[in-house]
């Protein structure tokens, strides 16, 4: 529908400015800040602050949960000072995201090498007594955080990752500098510009009609079933990387493909996961198990998997060494439950 509507539906196109906009300035602010290293220094001074130690997140624990608590730029200067260490030190943060009311959020790893101060790690316990947290490893925590946490964490690890891995130019070896918001890095002697990067990974679940096709690698926790996942080749399509990848991994040829959703992966570096379903015609469904790829893989009908879904506490579960899925926050998850609950026979067009 047009937004330029006449006067005639003026309350309505109000209501659409009104549904944009929040987004839509929102995004273009954070472009500005990516953008424009003064602006981003200024938005530090009415941000928030997440902090790293080394890629480990400062949490909180509250029951069962983790919270990320967030710090303004002057407890930070205040908590630099404190051990003292050089505000410069800020320059490593990078952008993350903002609010809706445009508090810039960014991330800043304490433990890392510093490029733009000559202070080594911090002391970590010291810090952790003082933020009264725990720097935690994410993939411990990522399933007892919410999703919007989950994801802003995800992001910031991966981001600050990429940064410390790449601070020098492959070219001409020399230092490569960071713009302000850290989305990008720049030699100033090749003048390459070097952009975050993540590697595109399709994950599958196979279905004969009525039945999925689950497997686990032996790296996996115990009794943990996933569907299938691999790295895409360059030059491959995402159609070719999943044929690939099954054929591959379990000797099987598949013939309808249907994009479900995608997800960022943080480990054990960024992915890009895009996830489909694939079917196999009925009478080509034997398995052959690259031993070399997976430790076991085998059909499992619509019952059981409905039933390990329902069940499915991977805290419990991997205590007893019974089937389970990947927990929620896992798109292999996501890609299961939509089997369940609508079996890919009756929504792949013929
Ligand atoms: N979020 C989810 O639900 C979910 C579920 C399953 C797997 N995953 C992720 O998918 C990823 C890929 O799955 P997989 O391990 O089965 O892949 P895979 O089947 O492609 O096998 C991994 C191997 O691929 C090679 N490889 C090729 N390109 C690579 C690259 N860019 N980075 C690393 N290795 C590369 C390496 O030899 C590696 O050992 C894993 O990192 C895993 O964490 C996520
Ligand atoms: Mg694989």
């Amino acid at each position: 529908m047009s937004l330029y509507c006449g006067i005639g539906c003026r309350r309505k196109s109000f209501w659409y400015f009104r549904l944009l906009s929040t987004y839509v300035t929102k995004t273009r602010y954070l472009f500005e800040l990516k953008e424009d290293d003064d602006a981003c220094k200024k938005a530090q001074q009415t941000g928030a602050f997440y902090l790293f130690h080394s890629l480990a997140p400062l949490l909180q624990k509250s029951g069962h949960q983790y919270q990320a608590p967030r710090h303004s730029l002057l407890e930070l200067e205040r908590l630099l000072a404190e051990f003292g260490q050089d505000t410069q030190r800020i320059e490593d943060s990078v952008l993350i995201g903002c609010s809706e009311q445009h508090e810039a959020w960014f991330a800043l790893d304490l433990g890392l090498n510093s490029s733009s101060s000559i202070n080594a790690s911090l002391e970590k316990p010291e810090m952790e007594t003082e933020l009264k947290g725990s720097f935690t490893e994410l993939r411990k925590a990522l399933f007892q955080l919410n999703t919007k946490d989950a994801s802003l964490l995800t992001m910031a690890q991966a981001l600050l990752r990429w940064h410390d891995a790449h601070q020098f130019c492959s070219r001409s070896g020399q230092p490569t500098k960071k713009n302000m918001a850290g989305s990008k890095r720049v030699c100033p002697s090749s003048k390459i510009i070097y952009y975050p990067q993540m590697a595109p990974v399709v994950i599958t679940l196979v279905s004969d009609g009525t039945r999925c096709l689950l497997a686990r690698q032996s790296s996996f926790p115990k009794g943990m079933y996933s569907a299938l996942a691999g790295f895409c080749d360059i030059g491959e399509s995402l159609e070719e990387a999943v044929r690939r990848e099954v054929a591959e991994e379990v000797g099987l040829e598949v013939e309808r493909l249907q994009y479900s959703a995608s997800q960022h992966w943080p480990f054990p570096n960024s992915s890009l996961m895009i996830a489909c379903h694939a079917t196999v015609q009925p009478g080509q469904t034997e398995i052959q198990v690259n031993l070399k790829e997976l430790e076991a893989a085998g059909w499992f009908s619509h019952d059981e998997v409905a039933t390990a879904l329902r069940k499915n506490n991977p805290y419990t579960q991997q205590q007893y060494g019974t089937f389970w899925l990947p927990p929620k926050l896992a798109i292999a998850h996501q890609l299961i439950k939509e089997w369940v609950e609508k079996p890919p026979c009756s929504t792949l067009p013929a």
